[in-house]
């Protein structure tokens, strides 16, 4: 149903930095309102009355002060003393000017197992917050000492019978013990008083420490948030929607990324949920329609001199710019040596790198008008006359997404813009082999950043995240997690593997640091027939992978693969991998400027995955290659 945008706001313990910091990045990003994390007030060196000031100057409502602890069913001299307690909170919360505090649910081991003693007591509590015009908002903890699961809160409140008294609600603790939801939707709406919003990884851990320490927002996670939001939805519940995340990641991010993230997720999962003004519908992706790749003279000239050992032919050059096609089959990439222009300025930061991907989407207005509701930035490129202007969204790490019109009836954006050579297209044989098309583009992230990807991928596009994958590489853990476009088969869809690793020396971590952010580090060309291509590449001099033959001693144990099958992947330095469903054959090339590199995969039947268990192994030949090489770099 729509309704109008819900009030959003973000609990301070989400956000790094002082309190100011937070209240600042909080507005900064259009935040509506903030909870105060009573920790953030007690370290903060200024009354509560300026914590006021900054948010009214910031144009920032307080929609929560939080958290009361361990009030409720306690032993007498403990109640008394309880009551004072909350008066004097009382008077923070009108120094704040917040009239609702939230009471989460008793942990200490002396608590009395009583519904009706809790009751009493938060109804005296409510009855005293009333007198001051204020509210009391009780939530059940996972790990409360009698009361977890939000149904007891709201036995305990529907006891308590008191006006100023109400329920919150916290998805993640209700969805950590799998608790039922839908029961949510039959509440009345007007007696939950606030609601908040997390999603978490699934670990196996305990609920406590999963809670502190890896929550994250809406749509980074696997628990259904959004089910979950659309049953307290359903219950005429209007109130504010908060983000209330524990996350070690976040704490030492900067605030006003994590800000930025939260509200994207708050929309999203607002849309999601059938509520709020709604988005734009996410695109279909086809496919990847070309590859840029910033160069100067030097490495362009270089790079181009490796794309034709792998089969490529220049196509065309662009009709007013430094910019050259080169393609194969199914496959453009693009080398953009203009100065002055978005390349010019990715290589003076990065090095030769991709400076910019363009997805085939079915529609690119829509698609942007979706970007521009979830807080995306653009970018505008210089055009000529007579030239195409190509939608562009800025990725998280600033890279360029164009959106190219799935029109295959229409003019492509190469006649319009390119001075296209003769004899480009049809160079490829079956002799030969040819690239269908680009199978996925790997980018390694800054570490911390893994969630914040998720979270743009998932909801600009609408992909969909793959499992969480480990490799060691020789020098340390590296992360990976694929987003993939729902209906991307051989040949066609959009998969982006993103890596990332606390160490500076395996292979993700050197990339982040010689490339100064994040960026694609290998890119991915699917074949219809992978054996030729290989064997031409390696002919015409391509430097692949050399493959340690204790590989396929193990590849023949765990396969069944007969001596022919395993000779031909032997000779071609071809990897191998399969599933339930297929078959996998790929080979990686050696980095180039020991930045990105090449692979050619060939996908047979439903093979869904990336060949992970085999990265390891490329991992630790790209580390013994770059220790081979050090000499004839630095001792010429
Ligand atoms: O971890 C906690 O103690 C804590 C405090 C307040 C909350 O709202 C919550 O969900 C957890
Ligand atoms: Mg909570």
């Amino acid at each position: 149903m729509p309704t109008p945008p819900f009030v959003k706001s973000i609990a301070t313990v989400s956000l790094s930095g002082t309190l100011p910091e937070k209240l600042e990045a909080a507005a900064a990003i259009g935040f509506d309102g903030v909870e105060i994390f009573e920790n953030d007030l007690l370290t903060f060196d200024g009354s509560p009355a300026d914590v006021r000031r900054i948010a009214d100057g910031l144009g920032l409502a307080i929609t929560l002060f939080q958290p009361f602890r361990d009030f409720e069913a306690m032993p007498d001299p403990i109640r008394a003393r309880n009551l004072d307690r909350a008066e004097r909170k009382f008077d923070v919360m009108e120094a704040l000017g917040t009239d609702l505090v939230l009471v989460c649910s008793n942990v200490q081991p002396h608590a009395i197992d009583d519904p009706a003693r809790a009751a009493a007591d938060l109804a005296e509590m409510a009855e005293r917050a009333q007198r001051r015009g204020l509210r009391v908002g009780y939530e059940a903890l996972a790990w409360g000492r009698h009361v977890n699961r939000w149904r007891q809160a709201w036995d305990i409140v529907q006891r308590a019978d008191h006006p100023a008294l109400g329920l919150i609600v916290d998805s993640f603790h209700t969805l950590a013990l799998e608790d039922d939801f839908a029961g949510l939707a039959d509440l009345p709406g007007e007696r939950i008083f606030f609601v908040q919003l997390a999603d978490a990884p699934k670990l196996s851990m305990d609920v406590l420490s999963w809670s502190r320490h890896f929550r994250n927002f809406p749509g980074q996670g696997q628990l259904p948030v959004t089910g979950f939001l659309k049953a307290v939805l359903d219950s005429g519940y209007r109130g504010p929607l908060s983000l209330e995340v524990f996350n070690d990641e976040f704490r030492a991010a900067p605030a006003r990324l994590t800000a930025l993230d939260g509200l994207r997720s708050l929309i999203h999962a607002e849309a999601e949920a059938g509520y709020g003004p709604g988005l734009p519908a996410a695109p279909q992706c086809d496919g990847v329609e070309f590859l840029e790749f910033a160069v100067d003279a030097a490495t362009g000239a270089a790079l181009a001199r490796l794309l034709g050992q792998l089969g490529f032919r220049h196509a065309g050059h662009h009709r007013s710019k430094a910019v050259d096609l080169y393609r194969r089959g199914g496959v453009n990439l693009v080398l953009n040596g203009e100065e002055d222009s978005a390349a010019s300025e990715h290589f003076q930061m990065h090095g030769p790198s991709v400076c910019a991907m363009a997805f085939r989407v079915d529609n690119a207005q829509r698609t942007m008008e979706r970007a521009s509701a979830l807080k995306c930035l653009f970018w505008r490129e210089r055009v000529g006359e007579g030239e195409r202007r190509i939608p562009a969204l800025r990725a998280p790490d600033g890279t360029l997404i164009y959106l190219v019109n799935d029109d295959p009836a229409g003019r492509s954006i190469w006649e319009d813009d390119f001075h296209l050579l003769p004899g480009a297209d049809d160079a490829d044989s079956p002799a030969t082999g040819t690239l269908s098309g680009i199978d996925h583009i790997a980018q390694a992230l800054p570490f911390g950043r893994m969630d914040g990807f998720v979270l743009f991928y998932r909801t600009v596009f609408g992909f969909l995240p793959d499992g969480l994958w480990e490799l060691p590489d020789p020098y340390g853990l590296i992360r990976s997690r694929a987003l993939v476009s729902p209906d991307a088969a051989p040949g066609r869809g959009v998969r982006l593997p993103l890596n990332i690793s606390e160490s500076r020396r395996t292979a993700t971590g050197r990339f982040v640091g010689a490339t100064a952010g994040a960026g694609v580090h290998h890119i991915a060309f699917a074949s219809p027939d992978i054996a030729p291509v290989v064997e031409g590449g390696l002919a015409a001099g391509v430097p692949f992978l050399p493959i340690p033959a204790n590989y396929y001693d193990d590849l023949a144990v765990k396969h069944p693969l007969d001596d022919d099958a395993l000779d031909g992947l032997k000779r071609r330095e071809l990897l191998y991998d399969r599933d339930g469903a297929g078959e996998f054959l790929h080979a990686y090339t050696d980095s180039f400027d020991e930045r990105f590199f090449f692979e050619v995969v060939e996908r047979r039947g439903d093979y869904r995955q990336f060949g992970a268990v085999n990265a390891p192994v490329r991992m630790a030949i790209q580390a013994q290659l770059r220790e081979d090489r050090w000499p004839e770099r630095y001792l010429d």
